[in-house]
């Protein structure tokens, strides 16, 4: 059919990683326990910004309950776990001249458990949780802000480095950008479609190049480690295939989405040519004295240019894509300056999220952009999964889902030359989903928020991962699974 969703029949190599992942503010709890900074979501929640006003304040009280968590991993037979530090619960306002030890101690206690189950930590420093006296200070928008990142960075390296051997500098800085600086739809809710979200990003791209160069000038010799960055995107396949413009729409919205950051960091250290190029254009048109997209300088680019090890790549769904022709160049807009307009094909089947619809075949196609694009890079899978908003224990659209990504994902190794080294189930348990707070379920395990002590349940899916790592190959020893579709 035209969507390639068919079973390849093959095995994973034995030293694949199979990992599971959560975030600090979407499971921690402990909201301002122990000497806790503030961070933006906290300001966020606080104001009744998420859904239903749900806030982290407790989310799944991983910050009393991370022993249970560690026994949901090991039951669930990984042997990795991405999780994320809470930059304000080490350093309460974000600078490194406020050290929290009770926060250290945290992250300490749960990576000692961590190892002592023989499950190796990935862990991201920054899962969109800024401390709010920076955010106060400008935030992304504050250069100084990199330098407090490069601190706290390197605070992370010295207490956690000696066990942790892989390092996430930012999770999607896509999402920081866009939802977070530029449509106000995420913390810190800034409007700033067309100028702030290009200036936070450039922001973050540096933050991430100083991480890297602290990490490898000072930490890599004594620690072994590997360091990288995790990227977002939808795979954006064109609406008619024949058409030449729908194909330079999908090429364009993957170099807009992924391109944004990883030209910088994988090429040459500057924004792919086709930002520059229409952001450069757009701004002339607006009678801007210089373009919209800041620029970096030589220095800079020389600064940002091989900073990641591997491609971290979080990967959930596709559009079908055409060129946006109606859009008014006055418009100042990230959107505007893209140009793609992108729709979701109804024959794709829905999930508990709005933006997300099971398409399998994304999956292989953006693994192979990726390879195509940046020169076979070592990839990871740093999330990938599916949500319901019932909490359904029998999830077998969460099976079907896993099967098939994972599937995918085979096909982009074995038969389109991918290096893919491993993928992460999102997520060990239902939490926080941001602006949608506890109504969209992500969970291998069910959490029950209305119950003090945050019960986890095994669902069916984690029954089916637990399975699957043991025995990573096609076809599945026993296929019990539903298969959809209709009789004549
Ligand atoms: O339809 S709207 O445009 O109005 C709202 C868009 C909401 N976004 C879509 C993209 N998604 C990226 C993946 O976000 C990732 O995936 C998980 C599931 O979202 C999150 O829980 C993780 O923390 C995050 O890393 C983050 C939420």
């Amino acid at each position: 059919g035209r969507y390639d969703n068919d079973l390849y029949y093959g095995k994973f190599p034995e030293d694949f990683v199979w990992s599971s992942a959560t975030s600090a503010y979407q499971i921690e709890g402990g909201w301002n326990a122990d000497g806790k900074g503030l961070s933006i979501w906290d300001t966020f929640t606080h104001a009744g910004k998420a859904a239903n006003n749900d806030t982290g304040d407790v989310a799944c009280d991983s910050y009393h309950k991370y022993k249970e968590d560690v026994k949901l991993l090991k039951d669930l037979h990984v042997t990795h776990y991405r999780f994320s530090i809470s930059w304000p619960r080490v350093l309460p306002n974000g600078t490194i001249d406020n050290i929290n030890e009770a926060g250290i101690d945290y992250y300490n206690n749960l990576i000692n458990s961590l190892i002592a189950n023989n499950i190796q930590p990935m862990v991201t420093l920054y899962h969109w949780d800024l401390p709010q006296d920076l955010e106060d200070q400008g935030g992304w928008l504050n250069e100084t802000t990199n330098e407090h990142f490069k601190n706290y960075s390197r605070l992370c390296f010295e207490r956690f480095g000696d066990r942790v051997k892989f390092w996430i500098t930012f999770n999607e800085p896509w999402i920081v950008a866009w939802l977070g600086y530029g449509v106000a739809a995420f913390a810190p809710r800034k409007n700033g479609p067309g100028d702030l979200a290009y200036i936070s990003a450039h922001n973050l791209i540096k933050a991430h190049a100083k991480a890297y160069h602290e990490y490898d000038d000072n930490f890599r010799a004594s620690q072994n480690g590997t360091i990288g960055i995790t990227l977002n995107a939808g795979w954006s396949e064109p609406k008619d295939p024949s058409s030449l413009s729908d194909q330079e729409a999908s090429q364009r919205d993957m170099q807009f989405q992924l391109g944004w950051f990883a030209n910088a960091i994988f090429v040459n250290g500057d924004y792919p040519d086709v930002m520059k190029w229409r952001i450069g254009n757009n701004s002339e048109t607006q009678n801007l004295p210089k373009s919209r997209l800041p620029a970096f300088t030589d220095a800079e680019k020389q600064y940002n240019k091989g900073t990641s090890d591997f491609f971290g790549l979080n990967f959930y769904t596709s559009s079908l894509v055409t060129d946006n022709k109606n859009v008014n160049r006055s418009v100042q807009s990230y959107d505007v300056d893209k140009g793609v307009a992108g729709e979701a094909d109804p024959t794709w089947k829905e999930s508990g999220s709005g933006w997300l619809k099971v398409t399998p075949f994304g999956m292989r196609k953006v693994l192979k952009w990726i390879k195509d694009t940046y020169n076979t890079p070592v990839t990871y899978v740093t999330e990938n999964g599916v949500s319901d908003r019932t909490g359904v224990l029998n999830d077998v659209d969460r099976i079907d889902y896993y099967k098939n990504y994972i599937n995918q994902m085979l096909k982009a190794m074995k038969l389109d030359g991918c290096n893919v080294k491993g993928y992460t189930a999102w997520s060990l348990m239902d939490n926080f989903e941001w602006a949608s707070g506890y109504t969209e379920r992500f969970g291998l395990h069910y959490v029950d928020f209305t119950k003090p002590d945050r019960p986890r349940v095994q669902k069916e899916s984690a029954k089916w991962y637990a399975n699957f790592v043991s025995n990573p190959e096609f076809p599945l020893k026993y296929d019990n699974d539903l298969y959809y579709g209709k009789f004549p």
